[in-house]
C-alpha cells in the first residue's frame, strides 16, 4: 500500500544541538485528517515545517505518495502550508492572494483564473474577491489563506494552528466547515494544535507529542478512553490515576493492589504479570453513590471491587446534574457529574461520605512508566 506521508523514524536536531523530534513514526492514507497535539515545545511546528520542507531533516526519511522527499526543496513538494497569521499579502486583492502560487507556477491567465473561481466558489468568497485583506474579518481572512492553501491542489495540506487567531465562536463554526471542506475534497491534512477539543472534534487520528517524541497515535474516541502512557492519561480526558503493583490478570482485566485497595481494569496492550502500573479512571466511568444505607459488599460484586470512599468539597446543581467535587482518601480532589437524587436530594451536600465506583472494562491499565 502506498501511503499519501510516511514519516520513517525522523528526526531534527537543530545547529544549536537542541533535540527538537526523535525517531517520529508515521503513515498517513490519502484523505486523513490527522492532528498533531501536544505542549508548546514538543516539536510539532518543527515536524510539520520538516513535512513541507521549510526545515531539513537530521535522521530518518520523509516519504510523499512512495517518494523521498528529504531533499525536494518546499515550491518541488506537493504541499501547502497555512500559517496562524494567514501571511496574506495586504497590498493585492483577495483575488490576487487566492492565485499567487499558480502566478509563481507560470500559469497561463485563463487556467488561473479558472482554478482561483472555482476556489473562491467552494469557500463563499466571490462577494470579496476584489477587496483588500486587511478590510476583511478575522474569519475570512482564514478562509482566504485555505484558499490559497488549496488552489495549488496539494496532496497534503498542512495547517499550524489556523484558528489560533479566532474568537471561541468564529473558532467553532470554522472547525465545522474545515471538516466538511476537507471531506468533501478528500485532500489529506495536517493540523497541528495545542487545544484538545478541537483535535478531538477534527480529526480522524490525533498524533499525542511529547518532549519531541510520539506519545500515542489513535482515532479521537480511542485515545479518550484507552490512552497508552501516564503522560497521555494525564494531558487528554479527565482521567484519575491509581498508582499500585499488579497481582494478576485475567483474561483483559487486570487487578491491582494499589494504596486506595485492590482495583481492576482492562488491559490495553501488553503488560507484565508483575511490576508498577497505573490504573487509569476517567471520570465519565464513575458513578458516585450515596453512603448513607448503600451496601458496599452489593456495589463491590457489581462493579468487580472497584469500590473507592470519599467526601464531597463542592456541589453545584445544574438542573438535573449535581456537578461535584470529591476528595480521595490520599488528598486528591476530582470532578465528577451525578444525577440529582430527587428523593434524597441532600445525597451529594458538602462534607457527606459517597463511594464511588467503575465497571473494570471502563478504567484501563497501563505500565507507570
Ligand atoms: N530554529 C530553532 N533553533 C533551535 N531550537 C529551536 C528552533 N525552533 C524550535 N526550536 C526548539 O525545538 C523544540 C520544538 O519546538 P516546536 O516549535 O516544534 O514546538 P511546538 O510543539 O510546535 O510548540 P508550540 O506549540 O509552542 O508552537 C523547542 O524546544 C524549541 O525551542
Amino acid at each position: 500500500m502506498i501511503f499519501d506521508l510516511e514519516l520513517k523514524k525522523v528526526g531534527k536536531v537543530f545547529d544549536n544541538g537542541t533535540t527538537a523530534v526523535s525517531e517520529f513514526d508515521l503513515s498517513v492514507s490519502k484523505g486523513e485528517f490527522i492532528a498533531f497535539l501536544g505542549p508548546s515545545g514538543c516539536g510539532k511546528t518543527t515536524t510539520l515545517r520538516m513535512i513541507a520542507g521549510f526545515e531539513s531533516i537530521s535522521s530518518g526519511d520523509m516519504m510523499i505518495k512512495g517518494v523521498r522527499m528529504n531533499d525536494v526543496p518546499p515550491e518541488h513538494r506537493p504541499t501547502s502550508m497555512i500559517f496562524q497569521s494567514y501571511a496574506l499579502f495586504p497590498h493585492m486583492t483577495v483575488r490576487r492572494n487566492v492565485g499567487y502560487g499558480l502566478e509563481v507556477k507560470g500559469l497561463s491567465d485563463a487556467d488561473r483564473n479558472a482554478k482561483v473561481d472555482r476556489i473562491l466558489a467552494t469557500l463563499g468568497l466571490e462577494d470579496i474577491a476584489d477587496r483588500k485583506p486587511d478590510k476583511l474579518s478575522g474569519g475570512q481572512r482564514q478562509r482566504i489563506a485555505l484558499a490559497r492553501g488549496l488552489v495549488v491542489e496539494p496532496d497534503i495540506l498542512l495547517l499550524d494552528e489556523p484558528l489560533g487567531a479566532l474568537d471561541a465562536n468564529l473558532r467553532k463554526a470554522i472547525q465545522n466547515e474545515l471538516k466538511l471542506l476537507q471531506k468533501n475534497l478528500g485532500v489529506t491534512f495536517i493540523f497541528v494544535t495545542h487545544a484538545q477539543s478541537e483535535a478531538l472534534a477534527l480529526s480522524d487520528r490525533i498524533v499525542v507529542m511529547n518532549q519531541g517524541r510520539v506519545e500515542q497515535i489513535s482515532p479521537p474516541h480511542q485515545l479518550y478512553t484507552r490512552p497508552n502512557t501516564p503522560f497521555v492519561a494525564q494531558f487528554i480526558g479527565r482521567n484519575t490515576i491509581f498508582t499500585g503493583e499488579m497481582q494478576k490478570s485475567e483474561g483483559d482485566t487486570a487487578v491491582v493492589k494499589t494504596a486506595a485497595g485492590v482495583l481492576s481494569g482492562r488491559v490495553n496492550g501488553s503488560i507484565s504479570d508483575r511490576g508498577k502500573v497505573n490504573v487509569v479512571v476517567p471520570a465519565e466511568a464513575i458513578e458516585v453513590h450515596g453512603a448513607a444505607g448503600v451496601e458496599r459488599a452489593r456495589i463491590a460484586g457489581e462493579f468487580g471491587g472497584n469500590v473507592i470512599d470519599a467526601m464531597i468539597t463542592r456541589c453545584d446543581v445544574v438542573g438535573h446534574l449535581s456537578q461535584l467535587t470529591a476528595a480521595l482518601p490520599d488528598g486528591r480532589a476530582i470532578s465528577l457529574e451525578a444525577h440529582v437524587d430527587k428523593y434524597r436530594p441532600d445525597t451529594f451536600a458538602v462534607g457527606s461520605g459517597v463511594l464511588l465506583s467503575w465497571k473494570p472494562a471502563e478504567a484501563t491499565v497501563i505500565p507507570a512508566h
